[in-house]
């Protein structure tokens, strides 16, 4: 997978500084982008009071202060920023895939580990499936290759998705982490956006009524290659204000720190900072101009990709539950909503694509895991590239992000990582730090706040690891939660990005309604990636995978038989027997310990992943990930997660799918000599 020719025609500029710090800890480099307009906090509320009283909860630790008015959707309620802070923060389209070495070990054992890099390194962001704006893209093009450092994807001459017409980046645009702004605001409903319903292919273009003109930052097609990075990223250079143990900048704070980070004190890097590329692939799309829709729609036109969960994001407002327990705030699957991140600074990143993984030769090679025979629709979109010239450093590894919205996660000081925050995740770690679960989840360190955006402190599961090899699956029969599909039926919003994104998978996925109205509802979403992967017939499917040699897939959608399960799973293990005997092993481990856990038993967990790692040293393990649509079910109810699901039962399959998986992996050992005597015998 590499760049498209508009990555680096898009490049994204980033002024600041970036920070490398001392020899002992993590280097960390942090990328803002500028956002000139501040919104009235007033203008940020949802019209619905209930909401509003949720959001002004979560105002204190959801702030994207670079949201823009031009972000705000026409006056939908979706379209309310605050809603979309009241939820899962800043997720960005799924499927992408971003890997960066965005976080470098100084610490002397930590450059034992060779990463072939030498003194070059690079961090690399990948995004894939960014199937929402592949389908029909205009302008694909073909570009020279780049090569990854995590591998993933060599660029090859192939088509690629032309963004060169990229709207504004989205909300994550909007919302840098790990960034800092002079000017911050959040917002609210633009005035002069039209209220008529429009659809747009991009959630972010829905959010205005016109295409406004590409941030300069991100659509400018600009590239910086400086000595130094200057201006707002020297906010994070602090040292006065660290005090919590470095790693805390002076904008700074750890609100809950629950587990305190011991993070060691960290030094000014003292050389150079290393070049920063930043390029940017957007969508062709997002600038297009909106479509209307039939005035007799019926459906509510919630042009906002994230308003659209009730669970997550999106939140309809209102739901009691979602009010308990607001989610993540998803800039989903709206292009181009990467925030600033230390990984993910160049935004949006990949778009996703059938087409464009069908013309890649490499991906081609790499997307073994579809036995679907379909075309792989996961896609380079973006890439950022840190150079330092000035000194050597050797990565103990690339960060990955196989999965999940870009623009969620930064690079954290000791071995963390900063996730956009999202409250219910929140509690379900602070939860799962005393259950017995602990051993199987990231070890939680509270909340970070910085540059007014809120973060979950996490361990990086990947520390431990060189050169990882890494798989994340999601487990569960059903991805959207109960309460979303209320929500869904209170108010059906039509999701414009979904719709482009199944049709790039399937062209004939859409029913007529559907196609007339260039819109699907997200439950009708979810529930056809569910049924056209393992997900519905399994209880779990293959997010993505990348392999210690680089090479990443992300192509699992129509992966759905057994049998293409067994093959992305031997591919992932390259035949070793160890690493798959460990595997087995912790997973029966896991799910002796979720059988018995409180946490568990009391908890609806959709779209949770385990995230599979290991190394050529030999060491695998795997680890329960991500819970922002993970709720506590009413007092009196527990779930077994192995009955079927109806509505109303609020089972997840969670148990069924481990069941699946762990008979998977056992299918695939080989048998002993004797497993064939005692079979010979039985015989
Ligand atoms: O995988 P693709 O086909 O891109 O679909 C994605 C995933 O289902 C995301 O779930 P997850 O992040 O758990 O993988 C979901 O986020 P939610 O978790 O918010 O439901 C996105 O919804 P939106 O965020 O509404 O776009 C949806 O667009
Ligand atoms: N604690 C972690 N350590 C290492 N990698 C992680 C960790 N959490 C998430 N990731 C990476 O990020 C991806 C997305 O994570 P996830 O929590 O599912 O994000 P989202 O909430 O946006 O869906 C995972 O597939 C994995 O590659």
């Amino acid at each position: 997978m590499g760049q498209t020719r508009s990555d680096l025609s898009h490049s994204t500029a980033t002024t600041g500084g970036a920070k490398w710090k001392s020899s002992d800890t993590p280097h960390r480099l942090s990328i803002s982008r500028f956002r000139s307009k501040r919104k009235p906090r007033s203008e940020q509320l949802s019209r619905n009071p209930m909401r509003n009283k949720v959001l002004s909860c979560l105002g204190r630790r959801k702030r994207y202060p670079s949201q823009t008015e031009e972000d705000s959707g026409p006056g939908t309620e979706a379209a309310d920023p605050a809603v979309r802070r009241g939820h899962r923060a800043g997720k960005l389209p799924r499927d992408e895939a971003a890997s960066a070495s965005g976080e470098y070990r100084a610490a002397t054992g930590c450059f034992e580990a060779s990463s072939g890099l030498g003194g070059h390194v690079e961090a690399v962001q990948l995004a894939v499936n960014r199937e929402a704006t592949a389908a029909g893209a205009p302008g694909l093009e073909t570009r020279s290759g780049e090569t990854s450092v995590s591998g993933c994807e060599e660029p090859s001459p192939g088509v690629r998705e032309n963004h060169a017409s990229d709207p504004p980046a989205g909300d994550m645009e909007h919302q840098p982490v790990g960034g800092s702004y002079e000017n911050r605001f959040v917002s609210g409903f633009g005035t002069g956006l039209s209220l008529n319903p429009l659809l747009t292919s991009d959630p972010d273009a829905e959010r205005t009524s016109t295409c406004s003109p590409p941030d300069q930052h991100l659509c400018g097609g600009l590239t910086i290659l400086g000595d130094r990075m200057k201006g707002e990223m020297t906010k994070t250079e602090s040292s006065a204000g660290d005090q919590n143990n470095g790693c805390l900048d002076g904008s700074e704070s750890v609100k809950h720190p629950e587990q305190t980070s011991q993070s060691p004190p960290r030094q000014s890097f003292p050389g150079t900072i290393p070049k920063l590329i930043i390029t940017r692939d957007t969508s062709p799309i997002r600038c297009q101009s909106t479509t209307a829709l039939p005035t007799d729609q019926t459906s509510c036109l919630d042009l906002q990709a994230e308003d659209e969960s009730p669970c997550s994001d999106s939140g309809c407002g209102g739901s009691p539950a979602l009010m308990r327990t607001p989610r993540k705030l998803s800039t989903s699957s709206s292009i181009g909503l990467s925030s600033a991140s230390s990984f993910e600074e160049s935004e949006d990143d990949f778009t996703g694509s059938d087409i464009e993984s069908s013309l890649s030769p490499t991906r081609s090679l790499c997307s073994a895991g579809d036995g679907s025979g379909s075309k792989s629709w996961s896609k380079l979109k973006s890439m950022v590239h840190f150079s330092p010239l000035a000194f050597t450093l050797k990565p103990r590894h690339s960060w990955v992000q196989l999965a999940g919205h870009t623009g969620s996660f930064t690079a954290g000081d000791g071995g963390r990582l900063l996730k956009r925050y999202c409250e219910c995740e929140q509690q379900c770690l602070e939860q799962l730090m005393k259950d017995v679960l602990r051993p199987y989840v990231p070890g939680y360190y509270g909340v970070l706040q910085k540059d007014e955006q809120d973060f979950n402190i996490m361990d990086d599961l990947l520390t431990d690891f060189d050169m990882p090899s890494i798989m994340d699956c999601k487990m569960g029969s059903r991805t959207c939660l109960e309460e979303e599909l209320i929500k869904a039926k209170e108010c059906q919003r039509l999701r414009r990005d979904m719709y482009e994104k199944m049709i790039s998978v399937d062209p004939a996925a859409p029913t007529e309604e559907e196609r007339a109205q260039q819109g699907v509802l997200k439950p009708r979403y979810m529930r056809w990636r569910e049924t056209l992967s393992s997900t519905a017939t399994l209880g779990f499917r293959i997010e993505g995978i990348k392999k210690g040699d680089g090479s990443c897939n992300t192509s699992f959608k129509k992966t759905k038989q057994r049998e293409q399960v067994v093959k992305a799973f031997e591919d992932f293990v390259d035949g070793n027997v160890q690493i798959l005997k460990s595997y087995l092993k912790r997973l029966e481990e896991l799910r002796s310990v979720l059988e018995k856990s409180d946490f568990f038993r009391t908890h609806e967990v959709v779209g949770s992943s385990l995230l599979f790692v290991h190394d050529a040293s030999g060491k695998a393990s795997v680890w329960m990930i991500d819970f922002g649509k993970t709720v506590p079910l009413p007092p009196s109810m527990t779930l077994d997660h192995r009955t079927p699901w109806v509505e109303g039962n609020r089972e997840d399959g969670y148990l069924w799918g481990m069941d699946n998986l762990i008979d998977i992996f056992g299918s695939m050992l080989p048998r002993t000599p004797c497993d064939g005597d005692q079979n010979s015998e039985e015989a």
